[in-house]
């Protein structure tokens, strides 16, 4: 599913009424009947039925003008703020706005203090409050009386209905402009606004619904899509198909380089998600001395040392046999023989590579390798792996994460797949695709060296480098949701996540 800026919704809103000639206050009206259906829901339990509808100037405030018609015309008390100047209000939003004022509708301005003391008494009146102050013309800080009505809605404890995106967020990148509206629901138009999405906006949304208003999906298709959200549909579509006729050599075979003397660990959580994911045959890649342990632990891989795998000393090119897909990095170390290692296989793969770990920290050290890849390659980062890439620090990646990871991808030519809440990907040619799954439980040690070997596991079946890492991405997190559920984000483990894998897949594909 398109996700879309601030900038690509007005020029979604211009095609549909310029080019397909639907006037905007059709738009306006569909926007503001789709908010109506779920106040009316939501007011079926709630013994208050008053509703506070807060109005700004632009075409935000238009859609709370529409709504409180509708709610009028229901026999429902409603109470319509308009915060600012009205002889500013332009366009659709003022033809709202003036049938509300011949509707003889309660409509009361809030300019200084002494409305704001108003103001926060009469919210007590009601039980659910509307957010229509600012939507996607967001353009600078909030401040003054908007800050101040802001911070009363929030303070009042009532339920929260924002139009489109809460007041405050901007839906360029879902970051708090001053002050925002801390709503439990948002009815968002059409297609989500990257602000609905990404972190601290999506917090800031509560639920989340998005709802038709009657753009053509003609109109949608011509704006191309730069950013994208990770879907249920798109993965259930991506996921390699099993047949009958086949055996194990069918679903590939996956490389695992990763463990050192006291993170073997990693090798085995990477191994079991690759198994875990479908590939037919896993060959794990450790340290000598850890063969016996990892052959203990992880009965279904075929294990090598790495000496076998590639000897430094001899001059030996790293050479594939029959590999389908290499992960290398999870629990490595940062030993230099390893970096010798990582830096053949950089040369000489020539089947998909993920990097992850200290295969990244060990490429941050001689990043100039990626540009003598001769097979895809897939990096998976967490923002601390990311800053040792780029030379940035962490503040910088979280707050700029879309626009990092498709620099770096556009830049060396990789998949950028980085980690935190809301995973980003990014392919080669900066398309972004934004995942929707997991939770904050995951966020503990050797959840990522399961996402390495999820992303191995279905290269090795097969599908695009670009593919394998969106399937990997949402399948890992809704893994990740179903340990959530059953333990509880504080006591999740790794292998807990590992284990819930094959439920993951067996309900996507139960649809
Ligand atoms: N196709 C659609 O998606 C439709 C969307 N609709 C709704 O319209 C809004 C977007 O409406 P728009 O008029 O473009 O913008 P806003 O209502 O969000 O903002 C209006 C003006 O507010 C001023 N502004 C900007 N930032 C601030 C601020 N920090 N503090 C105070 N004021 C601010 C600015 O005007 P200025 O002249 O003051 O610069 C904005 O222009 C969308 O979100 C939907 O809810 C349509 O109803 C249906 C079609
Ligand atoms: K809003």
């Amino acid at each position: 599913m398109k996700i879309f800026s601030n900038e690509e919704m007005k020029n979604l809103d211009r095609i549909a009424i310029e080019e397909y000639k639907i006037p905007g206050i059709i738009l306006m009206e569909n926007a503001g009947i789709a908010v109506v259906k779920e106040i009316v829901k939501s007011l079926e339990i709630k013994e208050n039925k008053r509703v506070a509808i807060l109005c700004g100037l632009g075409n935000n405030g238009g859609d709370g003008f529409v709504i409180a018609r509708h709610l009028i015309s229901y026999g429902l008390g409603v109470d319509t703020y308009v915060i600012g100047n009205t002889s500013s209000i332009k366009g659709d939003a003022k033809i709202n706005y003036e049938i509300l004022v011949h509707l003889k509708a309660s409509i009361t301005t809030i300019k200084d203090e002494e409305d704001l003391a108003m103001l926060e008494d009469s919210l007590e009146k009601c039980g659910i409050l509307v957010d229509g102050i600012l939507g996607t013309g967001l353009q600078r800080p909030i401040e003054g009386v908007i800050k101040e009505v802001i911070a009363i809605v929030n303070k009042s404890k009532k339920e929260i209905i924002a139009i489109d995106i809460p007041s405050g967020i901007n839906g360029d990148d879902g970051e708090v402009y001053g002050e925002a509206v801390k709503a439990n629901k948002t009815i968002t138009f059409q297609l989500p606004k990257i602000g609905n999405i990404l972190y601290p906006g999506s917090d800031y949304c509560g639920k989340l619904l998005i709802e038709n208003i009657g753009i053509p999906k003609n109109a949608i298709d011509a704006i191309e899509a730069k950013i994208s959200l990770i879907t249920e549909k798109m993965v259930q579509a991506l996921l390699p198909k099993r047949y009958s006729d086949t055996h194990k050599g069918s679903y590939g075979k996956a490389l695992i380089i990763a463990g050192s003397f006291g993170m073997t660990g990693a090798a085995i959580l990477a191994s079991k998600a690759a198994l875990r994911s479908g590939a037919g045959i896993v060959k794990t890649a450790v340290p000598k001395e850890l063969s016996v342990i990892i052959e203990n632990q992880l009965i279904e891989a075929i294990t090598v040392s790495l000496e076998e795998l590639w000897n430094q000393d001899n001059q030996q090119a790293f050479r594939l046999k029959g590999e389908d897909a290499i992960a290398i990095g999870p629990g490595s170390g940062r030993a230099e023989a390893f970096k010798k290692l990582l830096e053949a296989v950089v040369e000489e793969a020539t089947v998909p590579v993920v990097i992850d770990a200290d295969g990244l920290n060990l490429l941050a050290e001689n990043i100039d390798i990626l540009k003598s890849l001769k097979a895809p390659c897939i990096i998976t980062p967490h923002p601390g792996e990311m800053a040792r890439l780029t030379g940035l620090s962490i503040d910088e990646i979280n707050r700029n994460r879309i626009d990092v990871a498709r620099g770096f991808s556009l830049k060396w030519k990789v998949i950028t797949l980085l980690k935190g809440a809301r995973t980003i990907i990014s392919d080669e040619k900066g398309n972004v695709y934004i995942n929707s799954t997991g939770n904050p439980g995951m966020a503990t040690a050797g959840s990522g060296d399961v996402l390495t070997g999820m992303i191995t596991g279905l290269l090795a079946q097969g599908i695009s480098p670009l593919e394998a890492t969106i399937t990997a991405a949402y399948l890992h997190g809704k893994a990740g949701d179903r340990t959530a559920e059953k333990y509880g984000q504080y006591s999740m483990l790794a292998g807990d996540i590992l284990e819930e894998i094959p439920y993951g897949i067996k309900e996507l594909l139960k649809f």
